[in-house]
């Protein structure tokens, strides 16, 4: 494999810290190129002063002074804001963009990447979720590989490596459960996010620890599969599997069924996209047998956690649906990881967004973004009306 010069966009996040991880392990694998932050201007410093990329961008313009006195004598470019972001996207000297930005934010510079012709090792769920349709094939028009990194994904992915997509019958995302996993809505009702946070086998950012608690992740990555993988959602299926050791399985037509299984490291599944088709060898630590005496699984509850039937139904539903989900889905855990709101209100605000926000069967990008905003706007009102 030629060495690549990736670009990260959200370097400081818990999947860009991972990945910088792994380009640290394979220097003749790979170089950086370009890293992004939102805020964290002093750890997007401190990578690139280890990391020596072209250039950094910075989202929040008010860091800009901060990190160009840093950065700009070291022969490092430096830029400021979205705009900034999207055009950093589509230079042509990147090999491949790793998009780890949290979510809506992420769609437009991965976008502008599959435009350029950049192939994508996808961590940002929520770009598929909005806009999968438009994305994908946006994708296939280019011919630009989308690789993903969501740990479900690259397990169906890399079980499908040398199988025909014809004798494929449907797909199988295993699903904590999260911190609450069994628990009943008498419970819910009073749990706050020191606890929502504490996920039983994953350390991530908040956002998506937030999702896993309400289930809610399961019910993107579904979308997430619908769109990367071309599948129907009567094909997508759903298990609870608590100690997370399979990351997803394919089934196919013959009945066989195939799984990935690993210790939940992320490493493994960004490794895996920044390197493929090549499986690099490394040193993380290896399942065994002898720790686990049982994997067990179950049915999800989605009469309790009811976001998995919401965003199961948004699926089904199509066009605008799940991006005007998505957009309350970002307010309401932001609302929910500030105290302004209870965690079983966070579905409330979804539901009554989505009953509100007009249905449209075949958005265009224009219309995504237009959605997003209007959603954020009703579940932001609805919000701010409550008190607890
Ligand atoms: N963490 C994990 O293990 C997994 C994550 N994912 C997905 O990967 C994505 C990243 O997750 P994770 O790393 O946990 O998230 P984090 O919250 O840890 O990191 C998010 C990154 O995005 C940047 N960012 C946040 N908001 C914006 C914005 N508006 N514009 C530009 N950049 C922004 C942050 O910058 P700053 O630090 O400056 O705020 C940070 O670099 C999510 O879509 C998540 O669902 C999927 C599977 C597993
Ligand atoms: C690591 C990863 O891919 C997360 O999206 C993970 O799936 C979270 O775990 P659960 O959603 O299964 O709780
Ligand atoms: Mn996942």
């Amino acid at each position: 494999m030629n060495k690549r010069k990736i670009a990260i966009f959200g370097s400081t996040g818990s999947i860009g810290i991972q990945a910088l991880e792994v380009i640290a392990a394979h220097p003749d694998k790979f170089s950086v190129e370009v890293l992004t932050a939102q805020q964290n201007a002093d750890l997007l410093i401190e990578q690139a002063l280890k990391f020596k990329p072209n250039a950094v961008v910075i989202g929040s313009e008010e860091k800009y002074k901060q990190v160009k006195d840093v950065l700009f004598d070291k022969g490092i470019k430096v830029f400021a804001g979205a705009k900034a972001m999207v055009e950093v996207a589509s230079w042509s000297s990147i090999d491949m963009m790793l998009a780890a930005i949290m979510g809506f934010a992420g769609l437009a510079p991965t976008l502008s990447a599959i435009e350029q012709g950049t192939p994508v090792a996808l961590a940002n769920k929520e770009t598929l979720v909005v806009a999968g349709d438009i994305v994908m094939a946006t994708a296939r028009r280019k011919n630009v590989p989308v690789i993903p990194v969501d740990s479900e994904h690259s397990a169906i992915f890399q079980c499908l490596v040398g199988e025909p997509f014809s004798k494929v019958e449907k797909v199988i995302l295993t699903a904590s459960g999260g911190p609450f996993l069994g628990k009943k809505p008498n419970f819910l009702i009073n749990v706050k996010k020191d606890h929502a946070l504490q996920h039983p086998n994953w350390r991530m950012g908040a956002k998506i620890t937030i999702d896993c608690a309400t289930l809610m992740n399961k019910g993107l990555e579904m979308i997430e599969a619908r769109w990367m993988f071309g599948l129907q959602p009567e094909n997508i299926e759903v298990v609870i599997h608590p100690q997370s050791i399979i990351h997803s399985m394919v089934q196919f037509v013959d009945g066989s069924l195939k799984a990935q299984m690993g210790l939940p490291d992320m490493k493994l599944p960004i490794q895996y996209a920044l390197g493929y088709p090549d499986r690099l060898a490394n040193d993380f630590p290896r399942f065994s047998f002898r720790n686990y005496s049982s994997l067990t699984f179950e049915q999800p509850d989605t009469k309790t956690f009811r976001n998995l039937a919401i965003a199961i139904d948004a699926m089904h539903k199509g066009g605008n649906t799940a991006c005007v989900m998505n957009a309350a889905n970002e307010e309401v855990v932001h609302a929910f990881l500030r105290n302004r709101i209870g965690f079983l209100q966070m579905t409330e605000v979804i539901e009554e967004t989505i009953a509100k926000i007009p249905f449209i069967e075949a958005p265009t990008l224009h219309d995504y973004y237009e959605c997003d905003n209007a959603a954020r706007e009703h579940a932001a009102s609805l919000i701010n009306a409550i008190v607890i």
